[in-house]
Parts: structure tokens; sequence; C-alpha cells
């Protein structure tokens, strides 16, 4: 189990040292959640910040675009140091182009799943796809309850992608925590994002490294 603690929940005064303690710490990836006030009801950073601390750590940056119309501003975050960008099937912009753009950038390219949207809406772009990240929380906020329920569509996309001889990674994202993660892993879940979990915690190092113990047992 990979995990990707969300910095959504760092101090954003520090979040260069931030991203260099959670490298220290253990974490796969840096997940980066970007808000646009439209999309989701909360603002965030861009691709100015994003490349601000870029330098901090060259663990893979795994930006979360939560924003209308993600085609528009692919360049800038992929200018920006962006590893892997996932965006909504649910926004406004063409999913096959926006994947396309994502990947003339030689950036990997993900597509994420809000609660009410069908694991079916990824099927025909799992092709093209890196990874599908399936939301364990309505887009917008940290510290939410993690829904079980969301389990059954990263079972649906792994089957499917089984079916077609797709190596597709499935990324969880909201509440995962060391009460939550087993259902992920043992769903199918190969990465896992923590916001709260992860930052909240006395000890960081500690907490990534309980998470992936429980998950892997
Ligand atoms: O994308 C989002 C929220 O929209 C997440 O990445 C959260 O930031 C995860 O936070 P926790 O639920 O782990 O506190
Ligand atoms: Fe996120």
């Amino acid at each position: 189990m990979k995990i990707a603690p969300s910095l959504l929940s760092c101090d954003f005064a520090k979040m260069g040292e931030e991203i260099e303690k959670m490298d220290k710490c253990g974490a796969d990836y840096m997940h980066l959640d970007v808000m646009d006030a439209h999309f989701v009801p909360n603002l965030t950073f861009g691709a100015p910040v994003i490349k601000a601390v870029r330098s901090y750590t060259e663990k893979p940056f795994d930006v979360h675009l939560m924003i209308s119309e993600p085609l528009k501003y692919i360049d800038d975050f992929a200018k920006a140091g962006a590893d892997i960008i996932t965006f909504h099937a649910e926004s406004d912009s063409d999913i096959s182009k926006t994947i396309d753009k994502i990947t003339e950038n030689g950036i990997k390219p993900g597509l994420v799943i809000k609660p009410n949207t069908p694991a079916s809406a990824v099927f025909p772009y799992l092709d093209k796809l890196f990874m599908v990240l399936v939301m364990t929380v309505e887009p917008g906020f940290g510290g939410q309850s993690f829904m079980a329920d969301m389990l059954p569509k990263v079972q649906e996309i792994k089957a499917e992608c089984a079916k077609r001889g797709l190596d597709v990674l499935i990324e969880a994202d909201g509440g995962i925590s060391t009460s939550t993660i087993k259902q992920a892993a043992d769903a199918g879940v190969d990465v896992c994002v923590a916001g709260t979990a992860v930052f909240k915690a006395e000890d960081s190092a500690k907490a990534i490294a309980e998470l992936k113990a429980i998950a892997e047992k």
C-alpha cells in the first residue's frame, strides 16, 4: 500500500518543510489538493504554489484537481512539476482531450469519481489511465468520515481492469485512518491519501508506518 499524505492538512506557512518532513516520514507520493471554489465549495492553491514547493522532495507530486475546467490548466500544472494529475469525470472539460493533454506533457493521467458517480464512468477511459481515484468523501474538505459504501466501486473497477488485462492503480481519498485503511486495502486500493491521519498525528512517521502495516496485514 502506498501512502500519499494530503498537504491540505499541513501548516501552509511551512509547506516546503512539511513536504520535506513527509518525505523523511516515508510518504510515497505528495498529494496536492487544488480547489477553485467553483467545482467544490473551497479554495486552496494553484500551479505557482506547487512550483514553489517542488524542490523540497524528489517524491512524485500527485496533483488532485478539483476545478471546473481542468483542460485549460494542464500545461500550467505540468510546468509546475506535477508527476500525476488526476481530474474529475464530473468537471466541464472533455475527458479524453484532458487525458491526452496530460499524457502529451509526459505526466501520468488519473480520473476521479465523486461518491454519486458510478464506477462505469471511468470504463471508457481505462486503457489510457495510470490511475483511478475513488473519492471516499465528498470532495472539498479534509477531516470528513470515510464512506465504506464506495468500496464496491473499487472492486468493480479492479474487476474491469483484470478482465481487460489493464494495470491501473486505484487510489482512495477521504477519511483514511487506522480504522478504515484495512477495508480499503481488502477492496483492492493501491494508494491511500491521508490528510488528518498523518498531519494531526503526534508522530507522522509512526502514523504512515502504522497505516501501511494495517493495510498489509
Ligand atoms: O481531496 C480531498 C478532499 O477533497 C482530500 O485529499 C482530503 O484532503 C483528505 O483529507 P482526510 O480526509 O484524509 O483528512
Ligand atoms: Fe484529494
